[in-house]
């Protein structure tokens, strides 16, 4: 167990993730953000772009530089998008530091699926072997002292963490699993586009890359750890007019005769002495706006008696638990520490 103090920098500070770990970067009690770290904008200062941080962070950015990040930090943050953490993290471990990718770069353990899926230059072999896959609640006991955590994907972490406890008592059949998930528009980060600009997005309601998302396989990988045998799924992805928040909705055939206060109970056991998993009395339902801002993961369950089916609702905040949140939650697991360091907020409603 160390207490130290650790020093943090953030590699895509300038974005939804990285403004994210900053905001709750400020209130953890051993760790100081000594880097803000941009490609673009080097030597100007972060509180320009983002005045609702005039005060609190007077510092200017740096470059993207592993032995000038090294003077400054122990720990290193890379909330960059895909590609960016493949080709960084060598020089960022041999500089000697810890590093944290939020990106996708390091989750699937085959590059030939990496590639596959998002059509980028996988991560060198030995480095994804090296990396552990950090959803917290389920693999939580592999972080400690990993000086290479993957952070998971924000569906993800909502749809495992709504799966993984009945399919690894044996009480769903994997084959059946269906995903419907949904997400707010800062899921697709702070980069403007088409699909994701007011006038689009706005009264709207969409689909979108149907049967070809990247955390099709990620999901898949998790799946078939827990299952002990390959697992498909069908998971489709919707964006909602809304800022912040993931609902994943799953369906799957159940085995044996459970009834909704069944699936309460083995949640509930699986997930016990975890703060940030908060199962639902029979008949309540989470939604997003109950975990706004938080880093907790809700879950309800229905089973229906006429179609032998349970369906699961799952909801995250996807830039505190999908995203900066569990980041922070696996470095105070691989630190020794309280895994709730920093994270102790009570979600903002209304
Ligand atoms: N948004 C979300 O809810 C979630 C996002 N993620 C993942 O986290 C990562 C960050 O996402 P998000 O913050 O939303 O994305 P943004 O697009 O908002 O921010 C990404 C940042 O990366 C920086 N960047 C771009 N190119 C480079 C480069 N070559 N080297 C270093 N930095 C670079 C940019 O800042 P600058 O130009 O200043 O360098 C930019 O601000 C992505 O991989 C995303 O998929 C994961 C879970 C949830
Ligand atoms: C709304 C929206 O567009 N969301 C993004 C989430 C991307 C993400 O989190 O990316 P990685 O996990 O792959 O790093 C998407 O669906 O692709």
């Amino acid at each position: 167990m160390s207490n130290h103090t650790l020093n943090a920098a953030i590699i895509g500070s300038t974005g939804y993730g990285g403004v994210e770990l900053i905001r709750l970067l400020a209130s953890h009690p051993y760790v100081n953000v000594t880097s803000v770290v941009s490609s673009s904008s080097e030597g100007t200062p972060i509180a320009d772009g983002f005045p609702h941080l005039v005060e609190i962070r007077t510092d200017l950015l740096d470059g993207v530089d592993a032995k000038a990040i090294r003077a400054k930090a122990d720990v290193v943050f890379l909330a960059t998008p895909a590609g960016i953490a493949a080709k960084l993290t060598p020089e960022l471990l041999e500089a000697g530091l810890k590093v944290i990718d939020i990106s996708g770069d390091h989750r699937l353990k085959s590059p030939a699926l990496y590639e596959q899926w998002y059509k980028k230059t996988p991560a060198d072999e030995a480095y994804l072997a090296q990396a552990v896959y950090g959803l917290a609640e389920v693999y939580g006991d592999r972080v400690q002292g990993v000086d290479l955590i993957s952070n998971p994907g924000c569906f993800p972490t909502a749809t495992l963490l709504g799966l993984v406890p009945a399919l690894a008592a044996g009480w769903i059949d994997p084959a059946t699993i269906i995903i419907d998930a949904k997400s707010g528009v800062s899921g697709a980060g702070r980069g403007a586009s088409l699909g994701t600009h007011y006038s689009e997005l706005n009264e709207n309601f969409s689909a979108y890359k149907i049967n070809k998302h990247q955390h099709i396989p990620e999901i898949e990988q998790v799946l078939t750890d827990i299952a002990g045998k390959p697992v498909t799924t069908t998971f489709t992805t919707h964006l909602v007019p809304m800022t912040r928040g993931i609902m994943s909705t799953m369906y799957a055939s159940v085995i044996g005769d459970r009834k909704d206060e069944d699936f309460v109970q083995l949640y509930r056991e699986y997930y016990e002495g975890r703060k940030f998993v908060r199962v639902r009395d029979t008949g309540k339902w989470p939604k997003t706006k109950e975990v706004w801002g938080s880093n907790y993961c809700d879950i309800g369950f229905s089973v229906d008696p006429r179609t032998g089916r349970v369906t699961i609702v799952s909801v995250i905040d996807n830039l505190v638990k999908g995203a900066a949140g569990q980041a922070i939650q696996n470095l105070n697991l691989s630190m020794g520490w309280d895994e709730t360091l920093g994270l102790n907020f009570v979600p903002v409603y209304p």
